[in-house]
C-alpha cells in the first residue's frame, strides 16, 4: 500500500525530549527531521559573531535577512550551516543559549525562519518531524499529528545537567525556567500547546517509551488516512 506523506509537529519546553524523540521517530519511520531550535540558535550565533546588540530589537530586525541558514534534515546526521560554515558546535554554547530567547522574540527573525521552515517541510518527500516551540500553533497548523511534550522542571534540569559536564542542577533549573518564561510570554508566536495537540508528560517515562508512544500515534494517524 502506498503511504501518504505525514507531517508531525513536536513542541514543548527545553529538556522535555523533543530532539531525541523527534530524531528517533523520524529515523524509525523514514521521515526527514528538522530542529527549529537549531535555526534560532544559528541566527543568534550570527548576531553575536557580527557584534549586533542583542538588547536592541530594531538592530536585530534590520539584519535578520542577512545570514543564510541551511539545515540538513537526515535524522541520522542533521546538520546546520550559516553562510556555508558548520555551526553545530558553536550554537550550543552557554553564550548563545542565554541570548537565543531575545533574538527569537524579534518578529522579523521569526518571519524569516518560519518561511524557511515551511519551505523545508513542503519539500520533504516522505514527510517530516519538525520540533520546536510554535510548530503546531503557527508554522504548520495543518500538521497531521501534533505532540506537546512536558516534564517537571526537576526532570528537565537533571537531564540537561547530565549533558553539560560539571554543571549545577539548581542553576540549570533556574536558567531553564527563565528561558521558558521568556519564550512563553513573547508577543509573536510564543511557546504554546495547540488546541489539537496530544500532551505527553515525559517526567516518568523512559526515552524509549516516549518514542514508542509517538510512533504509535503516527501509525494510527496513517491508518486512519
Ligand atoms: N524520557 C526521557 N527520560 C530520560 N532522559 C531523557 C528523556 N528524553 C530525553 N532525555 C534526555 O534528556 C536530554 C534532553 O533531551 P532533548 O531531546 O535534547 O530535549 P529537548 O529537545 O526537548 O530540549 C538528552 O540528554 C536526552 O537524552
Ligand atoms: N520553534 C522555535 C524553536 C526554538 N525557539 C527558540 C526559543 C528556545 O529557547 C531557543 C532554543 O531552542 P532549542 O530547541 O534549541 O532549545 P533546547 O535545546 O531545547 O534548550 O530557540 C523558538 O523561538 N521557536
Amino acid at each position: 500500500m502506498e503511504r501518504a506523506t505525514v507531517i508531525v509537529a513536536i513542541d514543548g519546553p527545553s529538556g522535555t525530549g523533543k530532539s531525541s524523540t523527534s530524531k528517533a521517530v523520524a529515523a524509525q519511520l523514514g521521515l526527514s527531521y528538522l530542529d527549529t531550535g537549531a535555526q534560532y540558535r544559528a541566527i543568534t550565533w550570527w548576531m553575536v559573531t557580527n557584534g549586533i546588540d542583542i538588547e536592541d530589537p530594531s538592530a536585530i530586525a534590520a539584519v535578520a535577512g542577512k545570514p543564510e541558514i541551511v539545515s540538513g534534515t537526515d535524522p541520522s546526521g542533521p546538520t546546520i550551516t550559516v553562510d556555508g560554515t558548520d555551526v553545530a558546535g558553536p550554537i550550543r554554547t552557554q553564550d548563545v543559549t542565554s541570548k537565543v530567547s531575545a533574538v527569537s522574540a524579534v518578529p522579523e527573525v521569526r518571519a524569516r525562519i518560519t518561511e524557511l521552515q515551511r519551505s523545508i517541510a513542503s519539500g520533504a518527500e516522505n514527510g517530516i518531524v519538525v520540533e520546536g516551540r510554535d510548530i503546531g500553533t503557527t508554522v504548520l497548523p495543518d500538521a497531521d499529528l501534533k505532540i506537546f511534550l512536558t516534564a517537571s522542571p526537576e526532570a528537565r534540569a537533571a537531564r540537561r545537567s547530565g549533558e553539560l559536564k560539571g554543571s549545577d542542577v539548581q542553576q540549570t533549573r533556574e536558567a531553564l525556567l527563565k528561558r521558558d518564561a521568556a519564550d512563553s510570554s513573547r508577543k509573536t508566536s510564543p511557546l504554546a500547546k495547540a488546541d489539537d495537540a496530544v500532551e505527553v508528560d515525559t517526567s516518568d517515562l523512559t526515552l524509549q517509551q516516549v518514542i514508542e508512544c509517538v510512533v504509535t500515534l503516527v501509525e494510527e494517524k496513517r491508518a486512519g488516512k
